[in-house]
C-alpha cells in the first residue's frame, strides 16, 4: 500500500488567503470556508475540484445476524445487491442525484448474486458468528482491506474526485459495535444502537452478544486488523482500505453514518495521517455514531436524523462540500468586482 503524505501547506495558505479576498465580510462563510481550506490541502489544489464524486457501495453478510441482532434476516443483504444494480436503493437515487460514479463492490455475500455491474471480490462467504469464532482469519482480515483499496484506485482512475464508502450487510451495526468498543476501550452499551430498528429484547441481546464476543476474543486494541479479524466484517475492512487509497491519493473521503465511521477509524489506526482526508458528512441516529465522530475529531456537516447507511447521508451531504470549492472557484474577490474591502 502506497503511503499517505501529511497535507498540502502551500495550497492551505493559498486557498486561505484566495478565502478572505473573496467579496464576503472576512469568516462569514463559516465552515464553508474551513472546508474549502480543507480541501485545498487535501488535494494540493488551491482551486480543488470534487466533482464527480465516486461511491462504493461494499456488501457482505455477517455470520452475527443468526444470533437475532438484525430487524431484518440475512437475506436482505443480497436482495439489497439486487436492488443496488437495478438502480432503486436510496444510494442510487441520491448518487443520479450528484453525478455520482456509483459501484456495488461484494466483498462477501454469502449466496451468489444475479446482479449486473457488481464488481465480485468475495474474501468468504459471510463473517462466522463472532460470538463463536473469530469472524474472519487474519489473512481474510489483510485480504479485505486490499479489497477496498484496490477498488478505490479503480474508482478514482474512472474519474472520482471525492470518494463516499457506502456498505450493506445485515448484521453490521453489531459488528461496528464491537469494533468500536474493542478499538476505544468505550463501554459496548454506549455505543450500541438499534440499527434497522430492533425491540427492546434484541437490543439487549445485541449488548450481551457484543460483550460476549469482546469477552471471548479479548481483541488487542492496538493492533487493528486483530480486531477487524475477531469482531468486524469484511465490508467494513474494504472501507478501511478505500480510505486509505483515497487518502493515498490526495483525494478528500465524506464519511457516512456509524459503520462507515468505524471504517473510518480503523484506517486512522492503521494509518494516522489518513484522518486529516476525512470529512464527516452527517451525524446519524445510531449512538456509536457520535462517539466515533467525537474520537476521530470531526464535526458532521448536517444532521438529519437518518440511519439508513448505504453512504446515502454522505451523498445528501456532498453537495455542501461541492459549494465550498465553488465558493472558492468562482466567487468575485474584492479587487476583481472593485468592492471597497474596509
Ligand atoms: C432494506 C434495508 C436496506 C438497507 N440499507 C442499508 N441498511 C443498513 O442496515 C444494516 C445494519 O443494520 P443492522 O445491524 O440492524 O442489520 C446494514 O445493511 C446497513 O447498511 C439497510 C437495511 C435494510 C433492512
Ligand atoms: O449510521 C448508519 O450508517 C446506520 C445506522 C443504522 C443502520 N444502518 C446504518
Amino acid at each position: 500500500m502506497e503511503d499517505v503524505q501529511p497535507l498540502h501547506a502551500e495550497a492551505r495558505e493559498q486557498a486561505s488567503a484566495h478565502v478572505d479576498q473573496l467579496t464576503k465580510p472576512l469568516g462569514s462563510l463559516g465552515r464553508l470556508e474551513k472546508l474549502a481550506v480543507q480541501l485545498a490541502a487535501i488535494t494540493g489544489e488551491p482551486f480543488p475540484v470534487v466533482t464527480p464524486p465516486g461511491i462504493l457501495v461494499f456488501a457482505a453478510d455477517h455470520g452475527v445476524a443468526a444470533e437475532g441482532v438484525s430487524a431484518y434476516p440475512q437475506e436482505v443483504t443480497a436482495q439489497m445487491v439486487a436492488n443496488f444494480a437495478h438502480g432503486g436503493a436510496a444510494i442510487n437515487v441520491f448518487g443520479r442525484q450528484i453525478g455520482a460514479l456509483l459501484h456495488v463492490v461484494d466483498v462477501g455475500v454469502a449466496v451468489d448474486v444475479e446482479a449486473p455491474g457488481v464488481w465480485t471480490k468475495k474474501v468468504r462467504l459471510g463473517t462466522a458468528s463472532m460470538l463463536r469464532e473469530w469472524a474472519m482469519s487474519r489473512e481474510e482480515a489483510e485480504a479485505c482491506v486490499q479489497a477496498g483499496f484496490a477498488s478505490a484506485e479503480a474508482v478514482i482512475a474512472e474519474g472520482a474526485r471525492l470518494l463516499i464508502v457506502g456498505e450493506m450487510g445485515i448484521g453490521n451495526t453489531t459488528a461496528s459495535s464491537a469494533m468500536l468498543a474493542a478499538l476505544t476501550k468505550a463501554e459496548p452499551d454506549q455505543l450500541v444502537g438499534r440499527g434497522t430498528g430492533v425491540c427492546d429484547e434484541k437490543w439487549e441481546k445485541k449488548k450481551a452478544v457484543v460483550k460476549e464476543a469482546l469477552s471471548l476474543h479479548q481483541p488487542d486494541a492496538s493492533d487493528p486488523l486483530d480486531v477487524l479479524a475477531k469482531v468486524g466484517g469484511l465490508e467494513i475492512g474494504a472501507m478501511a482500505g478505500a480510505i486509505l487509497a483515497a487518502a493515498s491519493h490526495r483525494v478528500p473521503v465524506l464519511l457516512d453514518g456509524f459503520i462507515t465511521t468505524v471504517a473510518a477509524l480503523l484506517a486512522v489506526r492503521l494509518c494516522p495521517a489518513a484522518g486529516d482526508y476525512l470529512v464527516a458528512g452527517h451525524r446519524s441516529q445510531e449512538p456509536g455514531h457520535t462517539f466515533v465522530l467525537s474520537v476521530l475529531e470531526k464535526e458532521p456537516l448536517v444532521d438529519l436524523e437518518l440511519r439508513l447507511g448505504e453512504g446515502s447521508g454522505a451523498a445528501v451531504a456532498f453537495p455542501i462540500v461541492e459549494a465550498a470549492t465553488r465558493m472558492l472557484r468562482e466567487m468575485a474577490t474584492f479587487a476583481s468586482a472593485g468592492v471597497s474591502n474596509q
